[in-house]
């Protein structure tokens, strides 16, 4: 039988599945960094993580509609509001296409999502598919990869603005808040399933949870990489540099 955690053996536990499995390690983030992708490299990341970019106010207003506390739902739909802005012209989402408008995309070309990669879509749909399945506890503990987000935002900003001369501090603008906004949705999900997690086996599944999530990040930049690096078999219907 698994052993009951304190709650911040639980904390430590999700921190090393952080440690293990967050998509920093991946070799096209790695290389992403080390400015050792060219342009339409860059440009098909871009290209495809709006698609994530677009699927996660989809996936939190799944989740503020199974939460019945005011208080939890006050806090959650602050994650719609910094991804959609309170008015036209402002948000997460803006931001994002403002990179991709910087990287010659047509914003209709980016926002149809016809052309991304099948992995792409397959790995955020799931994300998507398991707040809504799981139970609220798993649904919170998969967002607990922000926890890790900082970090890699820093490294990634930093490596790009050096390495990228395509790239200005203006177009990579959407990462500037997420480093206030993720450490915040961050501790108010740990605070919440260090809290609600009160039996082994629902330590258990808050710990799948994290991992299940972080392997969703891996498989999008596992997408990319045999599609734009190596081998580069990039997909039919899937856009072509
Ligand atoms: O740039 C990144 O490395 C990164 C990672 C993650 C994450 O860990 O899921 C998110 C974001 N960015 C992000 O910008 C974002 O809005 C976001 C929302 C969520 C979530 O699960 O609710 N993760 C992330």
């Amino acid at each position: 039988m698994t052993e009951m955690m304190s709650p911040d053996q639980l904390e430590a536990a999700l921190r090393a599945v952080g440690a293990a499995r967050y998509h920093d390690k991946h070799p096209f983030q790695v290389r992403l960094n080390a400015g050792d992708l060219n342009r339409d490299q860059v440009r098909a990341w871009a290209l495809n993580r709006y698609y994530y970019q677009s699927r996660i106010p989809l996936k939190d207003a799944a989740l503020l509609a199974r939460l019945e506390d005011p208080a939890l739902r006050r806090a959650w739909r602050q994650r719609i509001v910094d991804h959609d802005g309170e008015t036209e012209g402002d948000g997460g989402i803006e931001r994002w296409l403002r990179l991709t408008d910087a990287l010659g995309f047509a914003r209709d070309y980016v926002i149809a999502a016809h052309h991304i990669l099948p992995g792409t879509r397959y790995a955020v749909d799931a994300y998507v598919h398991f707040v809504r399945e799981r139970s609220l506890l798993e649904a919170v503990a998969s967002s607990l990869t922000e926890m890790f987000s900082p970090g890699a935002i820093k490294n990634r900003v930093a490596g790009m603005l050096a390495n990228y001369d395509f790239v200005s501090k203006e177009a990579l603008a959407y990462f500037d808040k997420r480093l206030t906004q993720a450490p915040r949705d961050a501790d108010f999900a740990l605070d919440y399933v260090k809290r609600e997690a009160r039996r082994p086996e629902q330590q258990q599944a808050v710990i799948a949870a994290l991992t299940f999530k972080c392997d969703t990040l891996w498989a999008q930049l596992d997408a990319l990489h045999h599609a734009y690096v190596e081998p580069g078999h990039i997909p039919p219907g899937a856009w072509q540099p």
